[in-house]
């Protein structure tokens, strides 16, 4: 008697752990059939460790395949400081001097790259910490005028590390990325990270999300833009109150969605529910309809 209940138990076990790993299986299948994301967030969340918390945990729940490029201009910004330099930005763009290159890989593919890499562990996700230069994932010509900065040219090809990009989501990782780029010199470049990620949601064919420290693109009056065409998001390039980093922003969001063809999305870190939305295709923030 005994052994036939042990029996029916193990029979009944085994059932049960195929169905879970079939389970898995086509769980794992749609993850990496789904449009991928490339989400951007800015370097001041940095400033605000429980808002990065959630912000992972954001990703973790979301259940789509996500390539996470982040900036770090605050971090930057502090550590020029510290070593005694002066820095300015142009239309949203730090001006880069050759001699703010180490301190400024330092601070982006560093300091700022692994701090977000470790938050990541801790939201349980398999995180992978790397640069536009690991590949290399686009290719940069340098802007004479800004000195050691690069900005990403249009690829026919597909670059080795977005093939990397690619192996990395198959299996289950989670890459986070930095704008420190390559030149065609292999000269190391600063690059917005707001291009950087428009660069890679080109290269992948994903769809383009920049998480900020506002909610929305904010109009004259100071409410929030919902939803515009391509069009009109060209017109609002030319307004007044579109100002420094917001300008790089829409000029990044207007790339990826004129190249890629999908809708782009600029949209708050702040609220963690609002990410996951986002990330689940909720239009919130400011989308770009293309
Ligand atoms: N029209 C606008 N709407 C919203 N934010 C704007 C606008 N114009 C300028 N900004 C500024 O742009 C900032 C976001 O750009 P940036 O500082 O580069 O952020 P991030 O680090 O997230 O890329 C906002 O904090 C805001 O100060
Ligand atoms: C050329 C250029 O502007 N590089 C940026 C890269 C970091 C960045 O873009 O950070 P945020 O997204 O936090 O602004 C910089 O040096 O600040």
């Amino acid at each position: 008697m005994v052994c036939l209940l042990q029996r029916a138990l193990n029979g009944f076990l085994v059932a049960f752990q195929l169905a879970l790993q079939r389970s898995l299986i086509v769980e794992q299948r749609s993850m990496t059939s789904a449009v991928i994301k490339v989400a951007k967030v800015g370097g001041a969340i940095l400033d605000n460790p429980q808002a990065l918390a959630a912000f992972l945990q954001a990703i973790a729940v979301s259940q789509v395949p996500v390539v996470l490029v982040h900036g770090g201009g605050t971090t930057v910004d502090q550590q020029l400081q510290q070593a005694g330099f002066i820095s300015e930005k142009v239309n949203g763009q730090r001006v880069t001097a050759v001699e703010h290159m180490p301190i400024i890989t330092g601070a982006l593919a560093g300091t700022t790259n692994k701090k977000i890499v470790a938050a990541a562990h801790g939201a349980g996700l398999k995180a992978v910490g790397l640069s536009l230069a690991d590949g290399p994932m686009c290719a940069l010509k340098r802007v004479a005028a800004l000195g050691c900065v690069g900005e990403p040219m249009a690829n026919a090809e597909k670059l080795p590390g977005v093939e990397l990009l690619q192996l990395l989501l198959s299996s289950g990782f989670f890459p986070i990325v930095s704008s420190i780029g390559l030149d065609q010199d292999q000269t190391l470049c600063n690059v917005n990270a707001d291009y950087a990620a428009a660069a890679i949601a080109m290269a992948l064919n994903a769809e383009l999300l920049l998480f900020s420290d506002v909610p929305a693109i904010l109009d004259g009056h100071n409410n929030p833009i919902n939803e515009i065409s391509l069009a009109e998001a060209r017109l609002l390039l030319s307004q007044p109150f579109i100002q420094g980093g917001m300008q790089v922003k829409l000029k990044a969001a207007i790339l990826a969605a004129e190249r890629s063809r999908r809708s782009t999305a600029i949209a708050g870190w702040a609220d963690a529910q609002t990410v996951v939305a986002v990330l689940q295709g909720e239009c919130l923030g400011t989308h770009i309809r293309v």
